[in-house]
């Protein structure tokens, strides 16, 4: 993987992972601190035991709501047929951080990342950190979405190959210490490819791939006339909408810009995957119903089960246990599992 520097560089990704590939954090504080406390994930590196916790984590799936997190924690639990301890049940992890709801399922974190950018960006300070202190090895990141669609029909699924800002800018800006500081956002293209081929000529919905607009606000932020403010009009709002079509926006969401520059920073795996619950071309209110919403929400869900379930069943034969590690006691066996990794599309 080829990872792009802020000044437009390309480097190796390789770099930024350790040899074995565990997350190497580009904060040498952290190193130098006697304890990290991850404070909006109710977890910490002194308190807990993060690498017996998390250390065999290889998907982390992120969605905006805490119940979607849990639906899909009880969902991939069933679909990879993972066995919780008798007499125990799902618990959420950051509960008692009344901010993020997390579950593990096994090889899977199911997180909850709030609306918007800020939100989005402080969780993954936190679960990047994460990753690091429970030496977790190649972890890929997936968020399962909802989006307003540009010109396609509600219910479709978009794997984003790009995603940009509201001025169709591929960055992650953000006010460091008084100056503007922007991230490339690259999302792994491999891995779109990947899930893209993983749906099924028998899903009743399409899932294309395409450039993705990520604002900062959900009304005016995404041209909507339905907000408590609204400045422009109908005649505008469609020129606007109909200029984003024609750069190849096929869809709107609020985190996608966060997601793809803060992992592409730490040399981590990610993708969007979100359905579409509109066609901004033809209106602005969401008025399908709660059950087709509740439908429409399960199908990234799908996408990534199967894209899951396929690595388990790929690299089963060359795994420690059922945790998706791979062995890396001897460094032939590493490179086994490296190489299966490379042949997996
Ligand atoms: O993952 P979700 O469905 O929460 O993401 C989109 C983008 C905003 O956070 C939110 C707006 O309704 O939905
Ligand atoms: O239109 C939409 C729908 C979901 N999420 C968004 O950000 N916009």
């Amino acid at each position: 993987m080829i990872r792009k520097m802020s000044n437009g560089a390309d480097e190796e990704a390789d770099e930024f992972l350790y040899e074995d590939g565990t997350v190497r954090l580009r904060n040498s504080n952290i190193e130098l601190m006697d304890q990290d406390i991850l404070y909006h994930l109710a977890l910490g590196s002194g308190s807990h035991d993060l690498v017996e916790m998390f250390g065999d984590v290889k998907f982390v799936c992120l969605g905006g709501t805490p119940k979607r997190m849990e639906q899909f924690a009880h969902y991939i639990m069933g679909e990879i047929g993972h066995k919780l301890p008798t007499g125990t049940t799902l618990q959420d992890i950051s509960q008692f951080s009344y901010r993020y709801s997390m579950y593990k399922v096994g090889p899977v974190l199911s997180i909850s990342h709030g609306m918007g950018l800020p939100s989005m960006g402080i969780l993954l300070h936190e679960v990047i950190k994460l990753m690091y202190h429970a030496k977790v090895k190649d972890p890929v990141f997936l968020r399962i979405g909802t989006s307003g669609g540009i010109g396609i029909e509600p219910g479709t699924v978009v794997i984003s190959e790009q995603t940009v800002d509201g001025l169709l800018r591929p960055y992650y800006e953000l006010a460091v210490l008084g100056k503007i500081v922007q991230r490339p956002a690259v999302l792994d293209k491999k891995l779109m490819r990947e899930l893209k081929a993983l749906h099924h000529a028998e899903d009743p919905y399409e899932t294309v791939t395409g450039k993705t607009m990520c604002t900062t606000d959900f009304y005016e932020g995404q041209g909507r006339l339905d907000g408590a403010f609204c400045d422009f009009n109908e005649n505008e709002k469609m020129e606007y909408l109909e200029k984003i079509q024609s750069a190849n926006v096929i869809n709107m969401e609020m985190e996608s810009l966060a997601f793809a520059a803060l992992t592409h920073s730490a040399g981590i795996r990610s993708a969007v995957i979100c359905v579409t619950i509109v066609d901004r071309l033809k209106g602005d209110q969401i008025h399908a119903p709660k059950e087709v919403l509740d439908e429409y929400q399960k199908r990234p869900q799908k996408l990534v089960s199967r894209y899951i379930k396929k690595f388990l069943q790929t690299k089963g034969r060359f795994m420690d246990s059922y945790c998706g590690s791979p062995c890396v006691k001897s460094p032939r066996r590493f490179k086994l599992v490296q190489q299966e990794s490379e042949n997996y599309d």
